[in-house]
């Protein structure tokens, strides 16, 4: 028994497969649906979906919002799909890339009876694929039965419940001295989860007491802004000033979440870039492609604070939530350090945007 696979290793199996554009078997209380990404798939197994039953298609209610679809299930829509949909009739749902070219979709006729829990299961699973948030989904007679006959990954929705609940575990595996430019006292730690997700790493600098606040940052990974010195955003001033203070201090530490896009990766952050270019802001775009505002889980950081054993922290943000999030998880926020660094003529409306809609701090 042991060797075989427990309920998070087989969410991270399934998450792969969605990635690669193969089914999953999602069981729950008597019900079964086969489910596939909008965004990973083939003509021919949009195919065999079909010829297997009635498919939907999973989306989010802001997706559906854009789209003018009826959500009935809260959170989550389901589509019928036409008996004529082909690839193209999926994909211009799931992406908003050409909505403001062919704007008129419908009419889209979503499903009212029955449960959205698979519905909303696949989503959740697309979404941690890093994904566009839309997924077909049809009814199986014997799930279990099914996914032995199609060698497929059956993922129960209890093995979801990490997925949902966005708290899965995760341990230190290896850390070592690392002298840098802002501070030469630096040791950078790797953190892995045990769902199989991305990891993160906290750099450590100096030997901050562990009974006294240290001054910390969450930084989430901006590839743009980290790596490129794009000036659309914040983050790379960010980071070099929070590390430079750290340095100029003699100690902190800086988380560096691999949240990417905050939580939505770089291919949707790509395509939420594509929009702001036709004209919408960063909180409308995230909407439009089927997102919240912010989809990243700041749990993470003070699971990590915690392993570290630090208990309260003097953090560096202009962002409310992320101390509303700490306080909530455990850490002790005894300051807010403000982080204002970075403006300039291409972001300047980003920032505002994040002041007016999602309340930041200026
Ligand atoms: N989806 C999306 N993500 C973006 C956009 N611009 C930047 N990001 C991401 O936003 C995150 C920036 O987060 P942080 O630096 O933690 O900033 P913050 O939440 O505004 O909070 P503070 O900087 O602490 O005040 C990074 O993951 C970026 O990749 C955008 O237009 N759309
Ligand atoms: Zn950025």
């Amino acid at each position: 028994m042991s060797l075989m696979p427990t309920m998070i290793e087989l969410l991270a199996r399934a998450r792969v497969d969605l990635r690669m554009g193969l089914p999953v078997v999602l069981i729950e209380e008597g019900q079964a649906a086969l489910a596939i990404a909008a965004e990973s798939l083939s003509q021919d197994r949009l195919s065999e979906m079909q010829a297997l039953g009635e498919v939907t298609l999973a989306l989010t209610a802001r997706r559906a919002e854009t789209l003018k679809a009826r959500a009935y299930d809260g959170d989550t829509a389901r589509i019928h799909l036409p008996d004529a949909a082909d690839l193209g009739w999926i994909q211009a749902l799931a992406d908003p890339a050409d909505d403001l070219k062919a704007p008129m979709k419908g009419p889209l006729v979503s499903a009212r009876e029955g449960s959205a829990t698979l519905h909303r299961l696949a989503i959740a699973l697309v979404k941690s694929a890093r994904l566009l948030p839309a997924a077909l989904l049809v009814p199986l007679e014997s799930g279990a039965q099914f996914a032995v006959s199609h060698g497929l990954t059956l993922l129960p929705q209890a093995a979801a419940e990490p997925l949902m609940s966005q708290s899965s575990p995760l341990h230190a595996v290896a850390a070592a001295r690392l002298p840098m430019q802002a501070a030469e006292a630096g040791r950078l730690h790797v953190f892995r989860p045990e769902d199989g997700a991305e990891e993160h790493y906290a750099i450590e600098v100096g030997r901050p007491d562990r009974h006294q606040p240290v001054l910390a940052r969450l930084h989430s990974a901006c590839f743009t802004g980290d790596v490129l010195g794009s000036l659309k955003c914040d983050c790379g001033p960010q980071l070099n000033a929070a590390l430079a203070q750290m340095g100029a201090t003699g100690s902190g530490v800086l988380l560096y979440l691999n949240q990417e896009g905050r939580g939505i990766g770089l291919a949707n952050k790509m395509r939420a870039y594509s929009l702001q270019d036709q004209g919408f802001d960063t909180v409308e775009a995230n909407h439009r492609l089927g997102f919240e505002d912010d989809e990243r889980d700041f749990r993470l950081g003070s699971a990590i604070l915690k392993e570290l054993g630090f208990s309260q922290v003097r953090l560096l943000t202009n962002n409310p939530n992320k101390i509303a999030m700490m306080e909530k998880t455990g850490i002790k926020v005894t300051e807010r350090v403000a982080l204002k660094v970075g403006e300039n003529a291409f972001n300047a409306q980003y920032l505002a945007t994040k002041a007016a809609k999602s309340g930041h701090m200026l």
